[in-house]
């Protein structure tokens, strides 16, 4: 018998996992509000359902095994947009367009990432079927700001990114031999501007263009003389727009980190005080059983790391109810919003019951 947990995993105790509790709820609300209805996809899956489902995934990042019962291989899913997809593709395939879905639940990385050096997530998100469009985004983008601010999440910042940018300009304006796009992708992402200068020089402007939105949005357009950018351009404008003075916008045009499936779009968020993301998202393609390809755009938002840093939580107001009181007076309390904890023995004590309050003749009086 071992008390330890494996690599990468961990409880989450109180107060923590009632703060995640609530800021889960927070961010559900928000998207049920916008449309979003909730789906519980499957903890884990037939392999080749989930692989290749999301057009350009990389072979997955999935924990998998064989299943004793089917004989199958499965895989614990390391990322529940491939499940959405999987079911707007299959059991939703013929719900009008856009499908506007939710979702919150474990995942299960194979390795740790630089997200954070947990295997298992708590993933929350919502994803928007049939439309990959600069309103499909305006609206995934508000309703991801619009669950932060329900939650109570403050210092917001969006790092928007062009994911399939190389690939943009590789295929107009600056030409690149197909062989090279990886590699001067990896080093734009890395900013590598030696490297960059190696092997594809006129790529080196765009180390330059990340930084504050406007200026950065500025630098690529003087780049883009040949318009091949200008319909990205406006519509990543147009989406900066939609929710500025809410969130501080940065632009990274060649971020690609943890952006493997996401086309036109993507953005990371990040939270004041929290290291690393809280969340990210972008446009997609997911692919029909028939080979047939569908857009869609959502985002994932990651509970943990947000807990983590002490927003969500609230004060815990905890009110001790003696031994011998009558019942009534305890849900009365409770009907006013206390948390009550009953004594059970005659030696409990409030400070054993981690209570900041003493109910004392029917009226809460505060301790220490
Ligand atoms: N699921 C992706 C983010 C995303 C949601 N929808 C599109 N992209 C992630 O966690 O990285």
């Amino acid at each position: 018998m071992t008390a330890l947990l494996p690599e990468g995993f961990r409880d989450r105790l109180p107060p923590f996992a009632d703060a995640a509790a609530r800021l889960e709820a927070a961010i559900l609300g928000a998207a049920y509000a916008h449309g979003y209805e909730r789906t519980d996809p499957a903890l884990a899956e037939f392999e080749s359902g989930l692989s290749g489902r999301l057009k350009a995934a990389r072979a997955q990042d999935a924990v998998r095994f064989v299943d004793p019962v089917s004989q199958a291989t499965l895989a614990i899913r390391p990322d529940m947009t491939a499940q959405i997809g999987r079911i707007a593709a299959t059991r939703m395939g013929h719900h009008p367009r856009p499908v506007r879905l939710s979702y919150a639940g474990p995942v299960l990385k194979l390795r740790a990432s630089q997200l954070s050096p947990e295997r298992e997530l708590r993933q929350i998100g919502c994803e928007l079927i049939g439309l990959d469009t600069v309103a499909a985004a305006v609206e995934i983008v508000q309703v991801a700001v619009a669950a932060l601010e329900a939650a109570g999440v403050t210092g917001v910042s969006i790092d928007f990114t062009l994911p399939d940018l190389v690939a943009t300009l590789a295929a107009g304006p600056l030409p690149l031999d197909a062989a090279l796009i990886p590699q001067v992708r990896d080093r734009l992402d890395a900013k590598d501007a030696g490297g960059v200068a190696d092997v594809a020089p006129a790529y080196l402007p765009l180390i330059e263009a990340a930084g504050p939105f406007d200026a950065a949005h500025d630098r690529l357009c003087a780049l883009d003389a040949k318009g091949a950018l200008t319909s990205r351009l406006d519509g990543l404008w147009r989406i900066a727009e939609s929710v500025r003075g809410r969130v501080a916008l940065t632009l990274d045009p060649t971020e690609r980190h943890g952006f493997e499936y996401q086309t036109w779009l993507g953005f990371s968020i990040f939270a004041d005080g929290v290291r690393g993301e809280i969340g990210r998202g972008g446009s997609y393609t997911i692919v029909h059983e028939n080979g047939a390809e569908e857009a869609a755009i959502g985002f994932s938002l990651y509970a943990d790391a947000i807990v983590a840093a002490g927003i969500g939580d609230i004060e815990r107001k905890r009110l001790f109810v003696p031994l011998g009181t009558e019942a009534g007076i305890a849900a009365r309390m409770r009907g006013e919003g206390w948390v009550t904890v009953a004594a059970l023995e005659a030696g409990d004590t409030p400070e054993a019951q981690l209570c900041t309050h003493l109910l004392r003749d029917g009226v809460a009086t505060p301790l220490g």
